[in-house]
């Protein structure tokens, strides 16, 4: 197969840039982490699948996260000010799928066991890494809102393989130690 084969090409009408779907199927050639994103409060718990996780800084250790503002989620976000950011493990794609919208919360949450760090937001167990944060700061763009979040505390395994949204499918990195 030639290049010509497997590539596709969209420019976009000057200013006005490529279509919605064009840029989804130039996204789902970025591979990314699958994280639960969690949180408790005086608004209830919720909790959202999400690839659009991001470190920014590690002093202070800081991190992002894209929520879109039509989610069934978003004012329980926004008004627990409060997150915690679970990295799912291969084995865990059936959490991101519940996670992934359209179950109803309860449902969510009964599928996994959960304790608390810092912050009362959940802590999933069996993720590769959890971080218990606080919203800082918050930027709107386009659909999405931008969380800026102040890691208070952390918790990371040991060992366990990875797991990547690629291709709008689930895959395992393996950890060869
Ligand atoms: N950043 C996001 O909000 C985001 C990311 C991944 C998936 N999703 C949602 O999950 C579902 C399945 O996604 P999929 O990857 O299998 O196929 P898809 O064709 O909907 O998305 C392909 C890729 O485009 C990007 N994307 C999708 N929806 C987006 C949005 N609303 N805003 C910004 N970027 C977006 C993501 O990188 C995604 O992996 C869809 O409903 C999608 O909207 C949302
Ligand atoms: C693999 C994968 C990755 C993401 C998502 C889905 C899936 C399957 N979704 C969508 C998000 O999880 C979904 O909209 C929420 O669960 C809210 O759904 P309800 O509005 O509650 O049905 C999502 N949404 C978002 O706002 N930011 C993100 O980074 C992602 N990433």
């Amino acid at each position: 197969m030639s290049l010509q084969d497997i590539t596709k090409t969209e420019p976009g009408l000057r200013g006005s840039g490529p279509t919605r779907e064009a840029f989804r199927d130039a996204m789902a050639r970025l591979g990314g982490a699958v994280n639960v994103v969690t949180t408790s409060g005086p608004a209830g718990q919720a909790g959202f699948t999400a690839s659009a996780v991001c470190s920014v800084s590690d002093s202070p250790p800081t991190l992002l996260v894209c929520l879109n503002r039509s989610a069934s989620v978003y004012d329980t976000f926004k008004a627990n000010g409060i997150l915690c950011v679970n990295t799912l493990a291969f084995g865990q794609e059936g959490i991101a799928s519940l996670f992934g919208g359209k179950t109803p919360m309860a449902d969510r949450f009964a599928s996994a066991k959960w304790t608390t760090l810092t912050t009362d937001a959940p802590v999933l167990d069996g993720a590769l890494a959890s971080f218990d944060c606080q919203v800082a700061e918050i930027v709107e763009s386009g659909t999405h809102d931008v969380l800026f979040c102040s890691v208070l505390a952390v918790r990371s395994a040991t060992a366990g393989h990875g797991l990547i949204y690629f291709d709008r499918r689930f895959h395992a990195v393996a950890d060869q130690s």
